[in-house]
């Protein structure tokens, strides 16, 4: 049986050693909160694109074995790089999340689908599709580097990244 997903705030509080010591960080809290799943909890999986959606298409085409995708899209709000297409695969083919440092569009769409999705923003326009960008390699926005492997736990009040699994 799958367990409850862990509240951020008692991971902070019972994990203070970790937040000084940088193995439990924070990311900025620049987020809105989409997908019906308000709180997620898995292994990171990493891809840095831009304004391209391809790979990202590609990892979503993958079983998700209940894995988090983070995808540093560079912050772009000139156009969205999921949408309610990306979002229902990502449901069916079982990831637990996804975290993106651009947009998103068909949110509707995608707050009707089991999984839970951050972005920064919508937009209606959709990205380009040359297949570019580099998957599993370090990422950093939010404040906050975040590596393949890593372990991410979201919910109402923000978004954890732990250098490995926590239990409380
Ligand atoms: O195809 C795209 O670029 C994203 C999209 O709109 C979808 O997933 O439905």
């Amino acid at each position: 049986m799958a367990s409850l997903p862990l509240a951020t705030a008692e991971v902070c509080d019972s994990n203070a050693g970790l937040i000084l010591n940088g193995d439990l960080r924070a990311l900025q809290p620049i987020f809105r909160i989409y997908g019906r799943r308000q709180s997620f909890a898995g292994p990171v999986v990493t891809l840095k694109i831009f304004e391209d959606n391809v790979l990202l298409r590609e990892f979503l085409e993958e079983k998700g074995h209940g894995r988090v995708l983070v995808v540093d899209g560079g912050g772009s709000t000139r156009c969205a790089i999921l949408g309610g297409n990306l979002a229902q695969l990502a449901q069916n083919n079982g990831w637990a999340g996804i975290v993106i440092n651009g947009c998103i569009r068909d949110v509707d769409e995608i707050n009707g689908c089991d999984v839970g999705i951050r972005a920064l923003n919508s937009h209606p326009i959709k990205s380009n599709k040359k297949g570019v960008g580099e998957k599993h390699v370090p990422v950093t926005f939010a404040g906050t580097r975040i590596c393949d492997g890593e372990w991410l736990y979201a919910d109402s009040d923000g978004i954890l990244i732990s250098n490995s699994e926590l239990t409380v």
